[in-house]
């Protein structure tokens, strides 16, 4: 059983399966200070530093062409819906040199984000990565490894796809060779100039959340319920989805969710209410709409294209959005409402605090 935010409540899907998630360590162990991990690692320029500045702290892009060299180990905490933990290794550094205390810095881990850079030479960069899976291969079995081949943006379709694959085939060939099969290794083409960087971060997120079968079933059928095509849980401040139904997702419908909260976070901004005082402070006899000062909502209902997209925010870090097609005319909205408070009530149930 594993929790994330100390919840003592939390409830833990029932399955007869052992999860598959896996951190290494509970997140939650004492020895630490609790935080889910993620350790951004690679060569020296492959783009580490670039990633966690336009992920975690909107950097524009094309400024990260100002970014100096990491000389030290850079921890940052990322309060969100879950707190964790992005560390950001200098490309120079060997971890496994005695001087560092192995055990503390892998223990909590939550994933280990190898980042290549695909438009430089990779064969260095494949093989220092091998090495790191090898080493923590005994110690640390558990660890999810996940691979982003980064930069591809400045490569055409057809050499993307085959350094994608030439890159996955020399790490599985090289750890099968020493007699490593089957390793828990995740591959990603992710770019800081799309949305690729998001999608893979989602899906390294997910992995860490122990609830995601639960959610994900909840999304299902909410979507059934409704005939919604493809519903998001977001998280609003980073844009990461940290579930959706499993019906097959596509980057394009990844990217109209994404740019909407942009808009939504925009107008709120202007029109919000930053400082919503509590209930009980407001005057007496004053008839103001005070809200529950936990949650903002918005409903909001709009044509894109062929699609209907429909908002809300579930409390502070969450909102759900979904895609609908034609045949989900506006009129559909009171079903919709209705059942998207279903969800809100689960998922209440799901995160108690
Ligand atoms: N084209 C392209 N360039 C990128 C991308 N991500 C990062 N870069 C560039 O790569 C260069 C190096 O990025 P950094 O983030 O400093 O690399 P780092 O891995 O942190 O480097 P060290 O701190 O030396 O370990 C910068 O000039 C970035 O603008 C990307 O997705 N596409």
């Amino acid at each position: 059983m594993r929790y994330l935010q100390d919840l003592p409540d939390a409830d833990v899907p029932q399955s007869p399966e052992q999860p598959r998630y896996h951190t290494g360590k509970l997140p939650n162990s004492k020895a630490g200070d609790g935080k889910p991990r993620l350790m951004l690692m690679g060569q020296r320029r492959s783009g580490k530093s670039s990633i966690s500045s336009v992920v975690f702290h909107k950097l524009p892009p094309s400024e990260t062409l100002y970014l100096e060299t990491t000389t030290r180990i850079k921890k940052q905490s990322m309060h969100s819906f879950m707190d964790f933990q992005v560390w950001d290794f200098p490309g120079h550094l060997d971890y496994f040199d005695p001087q560092f205390d192995v055990d503390n810095i892998f223990s909590e881990i939550g994933a280990l984000i190898w980042v290549i850079d695909a438009q430089d030479e990779y064969l260095e960069a494949i093989g220092k990565l091998n090495e790191t899976i090898l080493n923590l291969q005994n110690t640390f079995p558990d660890i999810n490894i996940e691979v982003f081949v980064h930069k591809v943006d400045g490569l055409s379709e057809d050499y993307k796809s085959d350094t994608f694959q030439d890159i996955i085939q020399r790490v599985q060939d090289e750890l099968s060779d020493q007699g490593y099969e089957n390793a828990p290794v995740s591959f990603y083409q992710t770019s800081i100039y799309d949305h690729s960087i998001f999608e893979a971060f989602s899906k390294v997120i997910q992995k860490l959340i122990p609830q995601l079968p639960t959610l994900e079933s909840l999304l299902n059928s909410l979507c059934s319920n409704c005939r919604i095509e493809k519903a998001y849980l977001f998280d609003v401040l980073s844009k990461i989805y940290i579930a959706t139904d499993t019906s097959p997702t596509d980057i394009g419908s990844y990217e109209i969710c994404s740019d909407y909260i942009d808009v939504v976070v925009d107008v709120a901004e202007i029109y919000g209410w930053p400082d919503r005082p509590a209930q009980d402070e407001e005057a007496e006899g004053q008839q103001q709409e005070a809200g529950n000062n936990n949650a903002e909502s918005l409903i909001t209902m709009e044509r894109k294209g062929n699609n209907y997209l429909y908002m809300r925010e579930i409390n502070q870090y969450l909102a759900l959005i979904c895609l609908m097609g034609d045949d989900s005319p506006a009129d559909k909205k009171a079903l919709i409402d209705y059942n998207v408070g279903v969800f809100e009530e689960a998922m209440a149930q799901v995160f108690p605090r």
